[in-house]
């Protein structure tokens, strides 16, 4: 059976060590760290992921607001809240949840973010100093992925790293760090048109599943002993599963991250690490 790689339990160690680090910045600083998150519309998925960013914002110590704008809402009045919290000096890191509705144009919207309170590391400055290697922030989920393989004790440098999935949020930013020091890895990005898939991901020591496809890998997809790590969160009507049919691949692999309970909760981690890095980099 596979050794199960918890997110949960990583995230849980980060958040101590980030709350020591956030005493310690408030005691430095007349100022508390502070996330604002946009969310326009109504989205299930985004409401749990709003819930748990607001309660791992105060476990940590930070403060957090909500901006709950209605579906409704035109471009202009969306970049004037942009515009008002890029000038808030109270505001360190601006989140802005996506997907938006369609008569809004996302990447319009994320290049009006201030840079530098930039905390997904979706604005075209912060993703070109990325793949440049000089990054400012690390983009979440990425970096939620990366944390899990270190604290877990898997070796990336030369490896065969196989991902799954080229989404500008998870997939392409992760092939470019995992390719970079001090990872290392040797990395294959495959999406929906590869060629004989299966032969590809067989062919990973480490397998990154970002496909958005409930039990998109089975236990044939993957070589025995790999890491799989799923960032799959889809909502069926089984509840939350991910990107890998979990049962049957932990019987093959070496290590396995379970959803729930694996790179979401990782996720928030790393906003709120992010969330400091900006409150430092704008208090200083
Ligand atoms: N600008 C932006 N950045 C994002 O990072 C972003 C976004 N928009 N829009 C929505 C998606 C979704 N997402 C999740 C993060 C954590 C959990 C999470 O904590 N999941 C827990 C609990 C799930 C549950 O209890 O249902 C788990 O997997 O264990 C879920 C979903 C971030 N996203």
């Amino acid at each position: 059976m596979a050794q199960v790689i918890s997110g949960k339990e990583i995230a849980k160690q980060l958040k101590s060590e980030l709350a020591e680090q956030v005493a310690v910045f408030i005691q430095n600083n007349a100022s508390v760290p502070r996330l604002a998150a946009v969310l326009v519309g109504e989205d299930p998925a985004s409401d749990v992921y709003v819930r748990n960013k607001r309660k791992a914002c105060e476990a940590v110590g930070m403060e957090s607001d909500l901006h709950r704008l209605p579906a409704e809402t035109t471009q202009d009045e969306l970049l004037t809240l942009v515009a008002k919290l890029n000038k808030d000096d109270a505001v360190h890191g601006i989140l802005i949840q996506l997907p938006l509705p369609p008569q809004i144009d996302s990447d319009r919207v994320l290049r009006a973010v201030n840079p530098a309170k930039d905390v997904d590391a979706f604005h075209p400055e912060n993703v070109g100093l990325l793949v440049q290697g000089q990054p400012r922030f690390l983009p979440c989920t990425p970096h939620g992925v990366l944390q899990m393989l270190k604290r877990s004790g898997i070796e990336t440098e030369g490896q065969h790293a196989v991902v799954l999935g080229r989404s500008h949020i998870v997939g392409r930013p992760l092939s470019i760090m995992l390719s970079q020091p001090p990872y290392n890895a040797t990395v294959t990005l495959c999406h929906s048109r590869t060629k004989d898939l299966a032969e590809v991901t067989k062919q990973a020591d480490i397998l990154i599943a970002a496909i958005g496809k409930p039990k998109f890998v089975t236990a044939d997809m993957v070589k025995p002993g790999a890491a799989v790590i799923d960032v799959g969160t889809n909502r069926t009507d089984e509840g939350l599963v991910g990107d890998a049919d979990y049962a049957a691949v932990s019987e093959v692999a070496g290590a396995i991250s379970p959803v729930p309970g694996g790179v979401g909760p990782m996720t928030i981690t790393m906003l709120l690490f992010n969330t400091l890095e900006a409150a430092r980099g704008l208090e200083t």
